[in-house]
C-alpha cells in the first residue's frame, strides 16, 4: 500500500485507504480459497482409490472386509465434498464497486466481476455482471441515487450508497473513478486525481493539447494507465439492450462510436452464460465485413472469456459456408475481377430482379457445379442486367453490364492446362517458371468470384437445405455493409428463434447500396426485432463529430448524437503541393512518436494506391506500418492505411494526408467515407491537403 501524496482533500484519502483495505481483503479471501481448493484437488485420486478398494473388496476373504468397507467409506466422504468453483483471477478479481442501503436496515457490499465469488469469513462477495439481478442497481443508478428494484417477488429498496470504478493490474489497485472524482496511481506509487494532474501538467491529458497547432494531447505518453474495464463503463441504455430476451433478434442502431459492437459483443457474452452448454461457444459467430474488424473483435472477446467462438470476415464466412453446403475441400477463387462487377453482384436492386427471373421453376440438381452453371447464364444475360441497372436508378452503372458478362464467359472457358490435357507439363510453363496462364485472362478460367459466393448459397437454399449446422446466435457487425444475399443465407443459418444480434449505422455504409433495415430484417427472416438506438457518442471529442456531420451534409441524420467529450480543435493544413503536405506530415509524426510513444496512430487515405505512395515518404520511420490487409496488430505507433480497412476501428489520432477535391468528390459515396475515416478519431484529427481541397470540408 502506498501513502496518498499531499494535495488530495481528505474524502479522496479516505477512498484509497478503503478501496486498499478492500481490495486486500478480498485478495487474501481468495488465497485462502484457492489453498482449500488445493486440499480438495486430491479427489480424483480418492476416486481411483476408491476404484481399486471396490475391485479389492470383491475378491477379498471376509474377515478383511470390514477394513476395506472403513476405508471406502472415508475415500467416499472426500468424494462428495461439493466442487470447488472456479476462483476470480487474482490479478483482476473485480472492476466495480457498490454498497447499497437498504430502507429496511443495513448495509450490503458487492463487488462486479466476471466470476462469482463468496467467502463468508471474510465477507467477500463478487459477483457476475452477467446475470446477478443486482448488477441492474449498479448500471441503472447513480451513487447517492434512490432504488428501487424487484429481485423475483421481493421488492429491493435503499439508496445507492457507493458506486465505484476501479482498475486492478496485477493484483495492485491503480485507479479509481466515483462520481466526478477520478484517483490514478502514478509508477512511483503514489495517487493523483487526474483532472489535476491533467491541468498542471505541460504534457496536456485529453482535451488539451501540447502547443497550439501541434499533434497530441499527451493520450499516448509513456507509461499511460490502464483503462477502466468496459464491461463497468456500460450505460443504463446499453444495459437496457443487454436485458433483450436471448432468443429475441436485437437491432443495434447509433451513431459512430456510440457502442454499437461493444454492446454487440457483451450480448453475446451475456447468452453464452445463459446457455450454460459448454458447446455454446461453437455454435455463435461474430461476422463482420473487414479483417480488421474481425481483428479487433477477437481482442475485445478475450475479456470476456469468449475466444473460443469464431470471428470471421463476411468473405471467410461465405467461403466457409459454401465448402460446407456443396461438401467442397475447397474453391477456386479469381484473384482479379471488376470492381463494377462486384458491385452490381452485392447491389440490392439484383435481389428482386433474380426472384422475378427464377420464378416459381425448382431446380433439383442443387450440386456446385450445376449452380454455377446457372448463375454463369443469369449473369450473362443482357436484358437481366439490364433490368438490375435500371431498378437501381443507376447506382449500378450501365457499362457494369460488359464487365459483368466478359468477366463471367472468361470464367466459364476451360482452363488452359485441362484444355492441353496430355501435353508435356514442363511445356506449359513460361520461361520464369509461372503456368502460362497466369496473369493473362486465362487464370480466370473456371474460378468464381468472392461475390458469387453467397449467390450461389442463396440459389442452393431456395431450392433445398442449405446442409449447414444452424447457429444457436450470430453477431453481424456492420450489418449495413452486408448484402441483401449475405443476409439471406446467414438468415437461413440462423435457427428457428433468429437469434442474432444486429449493430450497423447507415451512415457508414461503404461497400454495396444499402436497403433499409426493414429489408434486411426480412432477408434474415425476422418479422419482429427488439431495436434500441444508442444516444451517446463515446469515441469521438466533439469537435470531430462536429465535422464528421458537416461531411455528411445532407445525408446527416436529423438528431445528432449526444456528444461525450470536448476536445482539442481539429487541424486544418493546406500546402499548395502534396510533396509538402507529406513531408510537414512526417514531421509531426517524428516529433509525436518522440514525445508520444505509446500512442496509436493511423493515416488514412483515400485509397490503398494513396496509401502506399504516402507511405514511401515515412519507411524509414520504426513503428510505422503499411496496413492494407486489415493486418492490425494494435500495438502503438503509426499504421499508414486506407478508408475500406478501417471499418470499426479507432485510433488515438487520425491523419488524413490527401484531403483533396479529387479524393474526396462531392458524392453520397465519398461524404460516407470520409466519415467513416474522420470517426475513428479518440483524440484529435488533422486533416491535410493540397492543391484543391475537397469541398465536404467547411470552408477555411
Ligand atoms: N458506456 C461507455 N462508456 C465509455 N466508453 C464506452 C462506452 N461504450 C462504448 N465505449 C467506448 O467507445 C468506443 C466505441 O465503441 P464501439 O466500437 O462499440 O462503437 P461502435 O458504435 O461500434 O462504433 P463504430 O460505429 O465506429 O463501429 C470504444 O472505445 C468503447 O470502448
Amino acid at each position: 500500500m502506498n501513502e496518498p501524496t499531499e494535495g488530495l482533500s481528505e474524502q479522496a484519502r479516505a477512498l484509497i485507504a478503503e478501496e486498499e483495505a478492500l481490495l486486500k481483503r478480498v485478495l487474501l479471501a481468495i488465497e485462502a480459497a484457492r489453498q482449500q481448493a488445493g486440499r480438495e484437488r486430491g479427489r480424483s485420486e480418492a476416486l481411483a482409490r476408491l476404484t481399486h478398494l471396490r475391485d479389492e473388496a470383491s475378491t477379498a476373504v471376509e474377515s478383511d472386509l470390514p477394513a476395506l468397507f472403513q476405508q471406502m467409506d472415508t475415500e467416499r466422504a472426500i468424494l462428495e465434498r461439493k466442487d470447488t468453483a472456479q476462483l476470480p483471477e487474482p490479478h483482476t478479481p473485480y472492476f466495480a464497486h457498490l454498497r447499497l442501503r437498504k430502507h429496511e436496515g443495513g448495509t450490503n457490499e458487492y463487488l462486479l466481476g466476471r466470476t462469482t465469488f463468496t467467502h463468508a469469513a471474510s465477507s467477500v462477495r463478487i459477483i457476475d455482471w452477467r446475470f446477478a439481478p443486482v448488477a441492474r442497481v449498479f448500471y441503472g443508478y447513480a451513487e447517492g441515487d434512490d432504488y428501487e428494484e424487484w429481485f423475483g417477488e421481493r421488492l429491493s429498496e435503499g439508496v445507492v450508497e457507493a458506486r465505484r470504478l476501479v482498475v486492478i493490474e496485477r493484483g495492485v489497485l491503480t485507479r479509481i473513478r466515483a462520481g466526478t472524482l477520478h484517483l490514478e496511481r502514478v509508477p512511483n506509487g503514489e495517487w493523483h486525481e487526474v483532472g489535476a494532474l491533467a491541468t498542471s501538467s505541460l504534457a496536456g491529458g485529453a482535451g488539451t493539447a501540447v502547443r497550439a497547432g501541434s499533434l497530441g494531447t499527451g493520450s499516448g505518453e509513456a507509461g499511460r494507465a490502464a483503462r477502466f474495464d468496459i464491461t463497468a463503463q456500460l450505460d443504463t441504455e446499453q444495459f437496457e439492450a443487454l436485458q433483450t430476451h436471448p432468443e429475441k433478434p436485437l437491432l443495434v442502431l447509433g451513431s459512430a462510436g456510440s457502442g454499437k459492437t461493444t454492446v454487440a459483443l457483451h450480448r453475446l457474452a451475456q447468452l453464452t452464460f445463459n446457455l450454460r452448454a459448454a458447446s455454446a461457444p461453437s455454435r455463435m459467430k461474430v461476422v463482420v465485413p473487414e479483417e480488421g474488424l474481425a481483428r479487433l473483435s477477437r481482442r475485445l472477446l478475450a475479456p470476456l472469456e469468449l475466444r473460443n467462438v469464431s470471428v470471421e470476415t463476411l468473405d471467410a464466412w461465405a467461403y466457409a459456408s459454401a465448402c460446407t453446403a456443396f461438401g467442397l475441400k475447397s474453391i477456386a477463387l479469381s484473384s482479379d475481377k471488376p470492381a463494377l462487377a462486384s458491385k452490381l453482384k452485392r447491389h440490392p436492386a439484383l435481389r428482386p430482379v433474380l426472384e422475378k427471373r427464377l420464378g416459381k421453376k425448382k431446380l433439383t440438381d442443387l450440386s456446385f457445379k450445376r449452380l454455377r452453371r446457372k448463375l454463369a447464364e443469369l449473369l450473362t444475360d443482357r436484358t437481366l442486367l439490364e433490368e438490375v441497372v435500371t431498378t437501381s436508378r443507376e447506382d449500378v452503372p450501365w457499362p457494369a453490364i460488359e464487365d459483368t458478362v466478359r468477366h463471367t464467359m472468361l470464367q466459364l472457358a476451360t482452363p488452359l492446362t485441362r484444355e492441353f490435357d496430355g501435353f508435356d507439363p514442363e511445356a506449359m510453363k513460361t520461361v520464369d517458371g509461372l503456368a502460362i496462364e497466369d496473369s493473362t485472362p486465362d487464370s480466370l478460367a473456371n474460378t468464381v468470384d468472392v461475390e458469387d459466393l453467397p449467390l450461389l448459397l442463396f440459389l442452393k437454399a431456395r431450392h433445398g437445405h442449405l446442409g449447414t449446422d444452424p447457429l444457436a446466435h450470430a453477431v453481424i457487425d456492420e450489418a449495413e455493409d452486408f448484402s441483401l444475399f449475405e443476409l439471406s443465407v446467414m438468415g437461413r443459418q440462423l435457427g428457428k428463434t433468429r437469434s442474432c444480434t444486429l449493430a450497423g449505422d447507415e451512415m457508414q455504409q461503404t461497400s454495396s447500396s444499402f436497403a433499409g433495415w426493414p429489408a434486411a430484417l426480412a432477408e434474415l427472416g425476422i418479422q419482429d426485432a427488439a431495436t434500441v438506438r444508442l444516444s451517446v457518442s463515446y469515441r469521438c471529442p466533439r469537435p470531430v463529430i462536429e465535422l464528421a456531420r458537416h461531411v455528411l451534409g445532407p445525408l446527416a441524420p436529423e438528431a445528432s448524437p449526444r456528444m461525450g467529450r470536448e476536445g482539442v480543435p481539429v487541424g486544418f493544413h493546406h500546402f499548395p503541393e502534396e510533396a509538402q503536405a507529406w513531408l510537414f506530415v512526417r514531421d509531426a509524426l517524428k516529433d509525436l512518436l518522440d514525445r508520444e510513444p505509446k500512442a496509436s496512430v493511423a493515416v488514412i487515405a483515400s485509397t490503398p494506391e494513396a496509401a502506399r505512395t504516402f507511405y514511401k515518404v515515412v519507411n524509414d520511420m520504426s513503428a510505422v506500418r503499411l496496413v492494407l490487409d486489415g493486418g492490425f496488430t494494435f500495438e502503438p505507433g503509426v499504421d499508414v492505411t486506407d478508408v475500406e480497412s478501417i471499418k470499426g476501428l479507432e485510433f488515438d489520432y487520425v491523419i488524413l494526408p490527401d484531403a483533396t477535391a479529387r479524393a474526396w468528390p462531392q458524392a453520397d459515396e465519398s461524404r460516407r467515407k470520409l466519415h467513416v475515416a474522420i470517426t475513428r478519431t479518440s483524440h484529435q484529427l488533422w486533416v491535410v491537403s493540397s492543391g484543391l481541397r475537397s469541398r465536404l470540408l467547411p470552408s477555411p
